[in-house]
């Protein structure tokens, strides 16, 4: 007799957001082939605290975006967490005007979403001068607001999936201000111990010393190992005025291991710290 299938129990992913917001587009895309069952977080702070209590298995959490450029707050976040990088995932962003069925745009006086999904749409609206625009916790629980207000004054700007599980009308769609507006999401898990993780990305997070070059000399040592360097960030260090952390992602080539690469940078490097190291993911 063949034994039956051992079924593994749905995957706890804390995203930030509610149904129908981005986060939860980015983990349905990303998990597609597991049962997922999404644990909601008001702040990122919630859903880093989710991961390290245990109440969740992993996370989501945005870190950059083609328009409004890196949530900085989520580099420090993830710098004092106990969490390390597993995956990355890219989602196209497009946003859309919502608000309650018949309503015309110039009714609507205030316009609620996402601080970073904001930064997003600003210019549409600047043809639109009685509408002020508001920051809320996520672009989901904008358009629930307008629902449960019934005020026809207030819209929301979220994704179109919003507007259909809130029974919201779509006013005008894809109001970003660049079509290649795109979202750079991690996937985050407990222990920072990154020995059994593989792929071909790798996230690090130094500071140097307070010298003329020292950066420089960290990015020569990368160039001469042929690393492709995809992104440097810098971060002000709390309590260190004037002084920064840098957070670099890159490629591995194939011929430079991990353990070589960060022999051959430790030395001029102060607090280096492996993020995560992962399988680069497919960009939209
Ligand atoms: O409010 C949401 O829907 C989110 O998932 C947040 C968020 C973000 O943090 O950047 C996700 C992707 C978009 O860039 C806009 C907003």
């Amino acid at each position: 007799m063949t034994p039956p299938p051992v079924l593994s129990p749905p995957l706890r992913v804390s995203i930030q957001g509610y149904a129908g917001a981005f986060h939860e587009a980015a983990a349905r895309a990303h998990f597609q082939d597991r049962e997922v069952i999404t644990v909601p977080g008001h702040t990122f702070a919630e859903v880093i605290e989710q991961v390290e209590s245990g109440e969740s298995d992993t996370a989501l959490m945005a870190i950059e975006n083609t328009l409004a450029g890196s949530l900085m707050t989520n580099y420090d976040l993830l710098q004092r967490s106990d969490l390390r990088i597993t995956a990355e995932v890219y989602l196209r962003i497009r946003q859309n005007l919502m608000a309650l069925p018949g309503v015309a745009i110039d009714e609507l006086r205030e316009v609620y979403s996402h601080p970073i999904a904001l930064m997003q749409v600003r210019e549409f609206f600047h043809a639109w001068p009685k509408i002020k625009l508001v920051e809320s916790a996520d672009t989901a629980l904008s358009a629930l607001h307008v629902r449960q207000s019934e005020d026809r004054s207030r819209g929301a700007v979220a994704h179109s999936l919003a507007a259909e599980l809130y029974e919201l009308d779509i006013l005008a769609e894809g109001i970003e201000t660049n079509r290649l507006n795109h979202t750079r999401f991690l996937v985050l898990r407990k222990g920072r111990d990154t020995d059994q993780d593989s792929g071909d990305k790798v996230s690090l997070s130094f500071s140097v010393s307070h010298a003329a070059g020292s950066l420089s000399r960290v990015l020569m040592v990368l160039d001469a190992y042929k690393i492709n360097l995809t992104k440097i960030q810098s971060t002000p260090i709390i309590g260190r005025p004037w002084q920064y952390r840098f957070y670099v992602d890159f490629m591995l080539n194939g011929t430079v291991s991990v353990t070589e690469a960060l022999a051959g940078i430790r030395p001029i490097t102060q607090e280096l710290r492996v993020l995560g190291i992962y399988t680069a993911g497919q960009k939209p």
